[in-house]
This record gives structure tokens, C-alpha cells and sequence, in this order.
């Protein structure tokens, strides 16, 4: 269902991905692990069609992507922004069903029994502030799952909660993939995660990033998180995706990683404290590279350190756009696609658990500037729905279109 050849993608001169190759099955869950910087967001930023290829191809369903697919929702990490906060929970899920046409109240059912479907069968009515961080992740889950995706691309979903929320959290992916049947792939720093929840872990190598290895889990569909994680076949392979991984972290450092602290004068040190710390570090990477080219499935070429590009500022620059193009798009394609973290413009800021006990009081505040295009076409709608008070939290109000260094993650 997807088609990932020799993808490419440069920020300037920095090659992050180069001819990566990745197949994924319809129906499949894979997990997408590998060192800081080794190109995750960039590769699913590709397949959500939201940055270009700077060569290769990403072929969904048959169809090369250019643009955001109509058939594809993502999840991201930082559930506070992706929920509208002047939207109550069962109108934030059903925005991007308008989408696919049929009557508002078929929007609204569709909407319950996804949330019902997240164990939030109660909380339609409340706004995502009345909600818990694990709570309003699941809302952004449900609003992915209401609109039946082909494809759901989750960008490290759950590392803003909790431990226990996340185990939830990943319950119940696991509980949607087996009952729908979607196709996932989901990007997580969390190497037990990636084993416990997929059926296969795809580990990328680094500078340039490219698949250095894949790795079947073979352990039973239905998984728990006391009886699995205690599973020999998941030891042994949470234990064999870890050496990858930092195989593949000690081969290529990122700057800092294996280096002294920039900056720190050579005669400030006490003499021959940086050199004997310098030395084991390399022998530490050394090590690992010998390791590494042992259980290495496919040798890495050798490549320095490569210095962190202007990420905020040219990630701002490809969020805008995809603003742009969604806003106008009636502004319900970033909701569906996820990439209303920052297209939705509204932002409920500060927790849940803050906000639970405000109680909304002005109905006429509304969302600022990047809203628009929500609330284009949904305005009736929400003149009824509106939250009385758009302080959603303490102190916090809806803001425009987020920060642009904000959005990645
Ligand atoms: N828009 C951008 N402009 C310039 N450089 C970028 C941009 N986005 C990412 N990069 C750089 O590309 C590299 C890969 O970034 P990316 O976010 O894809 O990695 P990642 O594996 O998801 O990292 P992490 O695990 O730390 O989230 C990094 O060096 C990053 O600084």
C-alpha cells in the first residue's frame, strides 16, 4: 500500500534521507526507530505529502503523493495543539469528517463512536481543556480513527504523557489496528515501544539516514503490557533493536554527542582531562562500530558529524505553507491530516488539569488569525458551540497559528 524508493530528501546541503527504501503492507503496524536526527519527521513529513522529495518517490495506494493524501491522517506528539480549543471534543473529531460529505448529525454519530471507541464516550460535550493531557491525546486518536484513514502516521504520539497513560495510549493503538485493520506507521523514540506495539520495527541509520535494518516481532497479536514485555522473543528483540540503534547513534555522532562542549578552552582544562575523557569516548564509538558491523545487516558508509540545519525557522516555513494551502482549503484538511497542530491556529494552551474547573463565560471570543479557515463554512455551528470563555486555561488564551519552530513536534 506503500511504496517508499530511493527517497531522497536534502535541507539545503544536508542530506538527511538518502535512497531510502521501504515497502509497508496494507494492514501493517510498523515502528520507526533511530538515533535523534537521523530523519523520522522527515521521512513521514514526506509521506504526508507535506514536504517534497528532493528525488525518489512515495507511492500510496498506487498514486505517487503530491500533497497531502486525502486518504491519510497523522498524529502528533503535542496533543495541546492540535485539538481546537472553542470546538467541543465531539465537533474537534467530526471537523474533518465534512470532508467526506454526509449530514451534520452523521458527522456527530461518527464522531461519538470514535470517541466511544477511545474509551471517551462521556467527554464529547466538554472542550479539550476540560480534558487531561492522556485524554486529549485520545481525542486527537479518535479524530484520526472517525476519519477511517488508509494510512495513519503517528510522529512520536505519546511522548508528551505519562508512563501508565502511554502503556494506555498504546493499548489502544494496538486495539485499533487489530479491530480496523488500518495501516499504521508510528516514529518513537521508546525501543520497547516500537517492539511491543509493531509487527515489524524499521531501525534508520543516520548522516545519511536510510534503513540499516527491519526486523519482523514475531510475538502473538494480542499483547499485554506485563505478560508480552516479559516475553523472551521481545527481550531478545527490544536487546537487538537497542544495538542498532546505538550502533547506529555512536557511528555517526550528531555534534556534541561523542565531543567536548564547544567552546571550552583548551588551557581551561586541567591538564589532560579532556584528552583521556576524548579518548574513551572514540574507544566507546569504536567499540560500537565494531559491534555494529558484526550484527549490521547492511554496512553504513562513514560520514562525519553533520551540523544541525535551521530547523525551526525552515520547518515554520514548510508549516506555513501547508497552513496556507490547508486554510484555504477550508482549513478541515489540516484537521484530518494532523497537521492542524498548526493549521488550526487556535491552540488551548496549559493542561487540562488546569483548566478543568474554568468555566467558559464569553461566548463572543473567538480564535484568532489562523482559524479562519475552520471556521469558514462552520461558523453557524459554532456561534451555538462556541466556549464561553476562550481562556481555555489559567491565563491561557487561544492564540493565532503556532510558532513556527514549534510545529515540528
Ligand atoms: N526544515 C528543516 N530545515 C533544515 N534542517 C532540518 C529541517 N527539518 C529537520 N532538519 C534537520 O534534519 C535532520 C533530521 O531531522 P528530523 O527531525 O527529521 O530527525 P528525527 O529523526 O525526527 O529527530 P528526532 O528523533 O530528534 O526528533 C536534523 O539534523 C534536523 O536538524
Amino acid at each position: 500500500m506503500l511504496e517508499i524508493k530511493d527517497l531522497t530528501h536534502s535541507y539545503g546541503d544536508h542530506v538527511v534521507l538518502e535512497k531510502l527504501n521501504l515497502e509497508v503492507a496494507q494492514g501493517e503496524l510498523v515502528s520507526i526507530v533511530g538515533p535523534s536526527g537521523c530523519g523520522k519527521s522527515t521521512l513521514l513529513r514526506n509521506i504526508a505529502g507535506l514536504i517534497t522529495p528532493t528525488s525518489g518517490s512515495v507511492v500510496l495506494n498506487g498514486t505517487p503523493i503530491q500533497g497531502v493524501p486525502d486518504d491519510l491522517a497523522v498524529v502528533f506528539q503535542d496533543y495541546s495543539r492540535s485539538l481546537l480549543p472553542w470546538l467541543t471534543v465531539r465537533d474537534n473529531v467530526a471537523l474533518p469528517l465534512r470532508r467526506k460529505g454526509g449530514s451534520k448529525a452523521e458527522r456527530r454519530a461518527q464522531a461519538e463512536k470514535a470517541l466511544e471507541s477511545v474509551g471517551l464516550a462521556d467527554a464529547g460535550k466538554k472542550y479539550p481543556w476540560q480534558l487531561s493531557g492522556g485524554m486529549q491525546q485520545r481525542v486527537s486518536i479518535a479524530r484520526a480513527l472517525a476519519y477511517r484513514p488508509s494510512l495513519l502516521l503517528m510522529d512520536e504520539p505519546f511522548g508528551s504523557v505519562d508512563a501508565q497513560t502511554r502503556e494506555d495510549l498504546e493499548d489502544l493503538v494496538l486495539k485499533v489496528h487489530r479491530e480496523e485493520g488500518m495501516t499504521i506507521l508510528l516514529v518513537t523514540h521508546d525501543i520497547d515501544e516500537s517492539v511491543y506495539v509493531g509487527d515489524r520495527v524499521v531501525v534508520l541509520g543516520r548522516n545519511p539516514g536510510r534503513v540499516r535494518a527491519e526486523l519482523p516481532v514475531e510475538l502473538p497479536a494480542d499483547r499485554d503490557q506485563i505478560g508480552t514485555r516479559a516475553d523472551a522473543e521481545f527481550v531478545r528483540l527490544r536487546a537487538e533493536v537497542g544495538k542498532l540503534v546505538r550502533g547506529a547513534a555512536a557511528a555517526d555522532p550528531m555534534p556534541g554527542e561523542h565531543e567536548p562542549v564547544a567552546g571550552t578552552a583548551k588551557d581551561e582544562k586541567p591538564k589532560g582531562a579532556g584528552k583521556t575523557k576524548r579518548v574513551k569516548k572514540v574507544k566507546k564509538a569504536d567499540e560500537a562500530k565494531a559491534d555494529e558491523a558484526k550484527d549490521a545487516p547492511e554496512t553504513e558508509p562513514e560520514h562525519g558529524p553533520v551540523a544541525e540545519g535551521e530547523n525551526g525557522d525552515t520547518v515554520g516555513d514548510e508549516a506555513e505553507e501547508a497552513v496556507k494551502k490547508t486554510v484555504k482549503d477550508g482549513g478541515e484538511k489540516a484537521a484530518e491530516a494532523g497537521t492542524s497542530d498548526d493549521a488550526e491556529g487556535g491552540t488551548a494552551r496549559g493542561n487540562g488539569d488546569e483548566s478543568a474547573e474554568q468555566t467558559p463565560e464569553k461566548a463572543e471570543d473567538k480564535p484568532a488569525d489562523g482559524a479562519e479557515g475552520e471556521a469558514e463554512g462552520d461558523a453557524a455551528d459554532k456561534a451555538e458551540e462556541a466556549p464561553k470563555d476562550a481562556k481555555a486555561a489559567k491565563g491561557d488564551k487561544p492564540t493565532g497559528v503556532m510558532s513556527a519552530a514549534k510545529v515540528k513536534k
